[in-house]
């Protein structure tokens, strides 16, 4: 009989604890021990599920205080100089330090680098490599884990992640590649400690496998996992890939040494059948049947019919689990009240999810029914690509300057901010209150109103040339529009875990887009009442929107995209006509849904390029258009961005130390258009000084020409206190005056 598995679980809780007591714990309010009760209390509940649901394995190792690499650079002893003062006394305050600069104990630090996980709205903490690196292991925290998921009584699969994959994520070295013969030994010694803790099973995750990698990566693979391999012992080692299909890694990741391979058969479900030619006479082959990243129920009947040749061959070799990780996946679809049922059934969250495995385990083992109604699924853009033929402006950049200078006449090196301030415990409290109909829909919309005026009010005072209204009226960037827009559905409480303690809920797309009415008008203006200074309208882009919901199975996603992007392009003209001559569309996901093989980049951007600048092509030349971009590595991506055409640009930098500029630096022309580079890092509570402000505007002013220079944050400023806003953009502004004197 197959057997069943999931590559791991969300690990937020049903209802997000994980969140509640990391940021109680970070805001002195509770004990470790309280927080670290907290964190047992959800492994077990993690493990309890998937036993309860009759999975075969319990997968363990999954859990994470803040980011499961982060702990991989601490079980293999991955820890910059900076972060070393006080790590004797209080490991878990050293491991918040590096994950965002600041603990209950210990000095203030820069944190590490944080960035996108593959083509997935999660965040991991990037390793930092230094040339002397060396590993030693320190697997406490795993083997405590394997421990009291046995006391419990599980039969416990731990989860690692491959040597290969911790270090293609890692920076700082030339060739993380070198490292390799240092690292590989911490696998053979853990591997050792797991084994004498009676474990059968080890996963190991090697997702790069779906990537388009140098030869000498894919040739690291056989000689590290002949090591590995040959000193697992009696442990049997099965290889994870997910979110791509191998293609000509398959064979490679066939050939190792391994005991089994899973592969994603929601992304490459055409390699099933190879991977099933590939398979070793003892080695189990894992297939992901179940969506681990979308939230429609699995298609049990189809996959019964798919996988029961290959379970009559294989039988207890054929495990069967999700596609990847549940960690991208909402947790429990049981504690959703809001939604009519008609919907909820379509719909299966991890929880359910574990469900489907069983069920899909137990089909495998009747006979095949034959009323199959195969799901469509596009996989062309053609015929969008198409409608987007012609989405230029009429004016090209160049001819667009002199009539934006004239008319809003900024200074050399404006400040703006990108687009959202605090949402305090009080707005969120208001915004609860509404919802649950506890005040008036007139009380909230006064609230929010009092909310925008005092965000002009503080930008006033604190001289920035390009106001915001603050975004109080949205709960997140994608869900308010998804709220907004006829099409979608939102959940109650589907929360998915984007970075540390900070979740999403995204909106379901269920049917066709469209706009019933205008979204953002009537706040931009009601902020533009306010100030003579210009307000700069807000909108999130259509890619993003796509990108940060759930998807539709039946359709392309060039489709949906193209519906968004018609209802956006009502709201920018609406907003234009309003007086709002300043209009930021926020791009963040567009660099998350490029493709994660390169032959597919062309077809993604194709749409996703046409789609954005089809919202603003109808606007006239003195309106001036905006997108943001974050925490992504633009390198690749670069005449893509160019190709948006915005007339500026504001883009996360800071926390990589200015590493991403140079994308935007180094090509022979330069950027074309104008930029803000954020000059601070957003994502830690630490207040950037003066000084340090006017330096890196400074290094950033050697490459970039001040005439297009923008000064700005690097993101939105809504998971900030209005305490560190205040202090931080007084020094910002502060800075761009500095060197603006010096300039002139
Ligand atoms: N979708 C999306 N993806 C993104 C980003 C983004 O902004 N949006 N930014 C980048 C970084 N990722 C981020 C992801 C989440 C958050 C974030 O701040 N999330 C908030 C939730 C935002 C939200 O929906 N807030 C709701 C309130 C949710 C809530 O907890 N309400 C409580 C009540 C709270 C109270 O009474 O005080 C409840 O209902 O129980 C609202 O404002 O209405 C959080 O986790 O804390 C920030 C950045 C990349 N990906
Ligand atoms: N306008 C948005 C904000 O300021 C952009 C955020 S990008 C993740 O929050
Ligand atoms: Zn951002």
């Amino acid at each position: 009989m197959a057997q069943t598995h999931i590559l791991g679980y969300p690990r937020i809780g049903a209802n997000r604890e994980l969140k509640k007591a990391q940021e109680a714990y970070w805001r002195g309010e509770t004990s470790q021990q309280q927080l670290l009760q907290e964190g047992e209390e959800i492994r077990r509940s993690n493990w309890q599920a998937q036993s309860d649901a009759g999975l075969d394995w319990v997968t363990v190792g999954d859990f994470a205080w803040y980011d499961q690499v982060l702990n991989h650079s601490l079980m293999f002893g991955v820890v910059g100089d900076r972060f070393s003062e006080g790590a004797a006394e209080n490991k878990l305050d050293q491991y918040f330090r590096l994950a965002r600069g600041r603990a209950p104990s210990g000095q203030p630090v820069a944190a590490s680098a944080m960035t996108k996980w593959f083509d997935t709205n999660y965040h991991y903490l990037v390793p930092e490599f230094t040339d002397q690196q060396a590993f030693s292991l320190d697997s406490e925290w795993l083997l405590d884990e394997v421990r009291e998921a046995q006391v419990q009584g599980q039969k416990v699969k731990p989860v690692v992640m491959g040597p290969l994959t911790y270090l293609w994520l890692g920076r700082g070295v030339d060739s993380a590649l070198a490292l390799l013969p240092s690292l590989l030994p911490c696998y053979t010694q853990l591997f050792s400690q797991l084994a004498d803790l009676g474990v059968e099973w080890v996963q190991l995750d090697e997702p790069i496998l779906g990537l388009d990698l140098p030869e000498e990566w894919r040739s690291a693979f056989i000689g590290a996992y002949k090591g590995i391999g040959a000193d697992s012992g009696s442990l049997n080692l099965l290889l994870a890939t997910y979110f791509s299909p191998l293609r000509e890694n398959l064979q490679l990741a066939f050939s190792l040494p391994v005991d089994g391979v899973h592969i994603d058969c929601i992304r490459a479900s055409e390699e099933l059948n190879t991977a099933r030619d590939l398979l070793g006479d003892k080695q189990v082959l894992s297939a992901g049947v179940v969506n681990g990243r979308n939230i429609w129920r699995a298609d049990l009947d189809k996959w019964q019919r798919v996988l029961k040749p290959m379970a009559e061959k294989l039988g207890d070799r054929l495990w069967i689990s999700a596609s990847c990780s549940l960690l991208h996946s909402p947790v429990d679809l049981d504690t959703e009240t809001s939604l009519p049922v008609e919907q909820k059934q379509k719909l299966a969250y991890a929880r359910q999810k574990l469900d489907e495995l069983v069920q899909l385990q137990s089909l495998l083992d009747q006979e095949v029914s034959t009323t199959v109604t195969e799901l469509k699924s596009g996989d062309k853009s053609g015929s969008v690509a198409q409608q987007l033929r012609d989405t230029w402006r009429e004016q090209g950049y160049l001819e667009r300057v002199p009539v934006q200078a004239e008319r809003w006449q900024l200074p050399l090196l404006p400040t703006t901010t990108i687009g959202s301030f605090p949402q305090t415990d009080l707005l969120r409290k208001v915004r609860r209150q509404y919802r649950n109909s506890e005040i008036s829909e007139k009380d909230y919309l006064e609230h929010l109103r009092a909310e925008i005026a005092e965000a002009i009010r503080r930008q006033e005072i604190l001289g920035l040339d390009v106001l915001v209204h603050g975004e109080a009226e949205r709960n997140d960037m994608v869900e308010y529009f998804g709220e907004q827009l006829d099409g979608f559905v939102h959940t109650g409480n589907g929360w998915v875990q984007s970075y540390g303690s900070r979740c999403v809920k995204p909106p379901i797309i269920f049917g066709d887009i469209s706009r019933p009415q205008a979204i953002t008008v009537e706040w931009s203006s009601y902020a533009q009442s306010l100030t003579k200074k210009p307000v700069k309208g807000m909108l999130t882009g259509p890619v993003t929107i796509l990108n940060w919901s759930f998807p539709r199975e039946d359709i392309h996603r060039s489709e949906s995209c193209l519906q968004i992007a018609r209802a956006l392009r009502e709201e920018v003209l609406d907003l234009e006509s309003a007086g709002i001559g300043i209009i930021q569309i926020d791009e963040p996901a567009l660099r998350e849904g490029v493709p994660l093989r390169e032959s597919e980049h062309a077809d993604y951007f194709s749409w996703a390029v046409g789609c954005f600048r089809y919202t603003c092509s109808e606007v006239k030349a003195e309106t001036q258009i905006h997108t943001h971009m974050c925490y992504s590595n633009f390198n690749a991506i670069m005449d893509a961005i160019v190709s948006l055409d915005a007339d500026v640009i504001t883009i996360e930098s800071a926390r990589s130390d200015l590493r991403l500029l140079s994308a935007f630096a180094d090509r022979s022309d330069g950027y074309p258009n104008e930029i803000g580079p954020g000059i601070y890092d957003i994502h830690s509570p630490n207040v950037p000084e003066r000084g340090e402000l006017v330096d890196r505007l400074k290094k950033i002013a050697e490459v970039v020409p001040v005439e297009r220079l923008w000064v700005n944050p690097d993101c939105g400023l809504k998971t900030r206190s209005w305490a560190e806003v205040g202090s931080s953009l007084l020094n910002m502004v502060e800075a761009a005056r500095t060197v603006r004197t010096e300039l002139a």
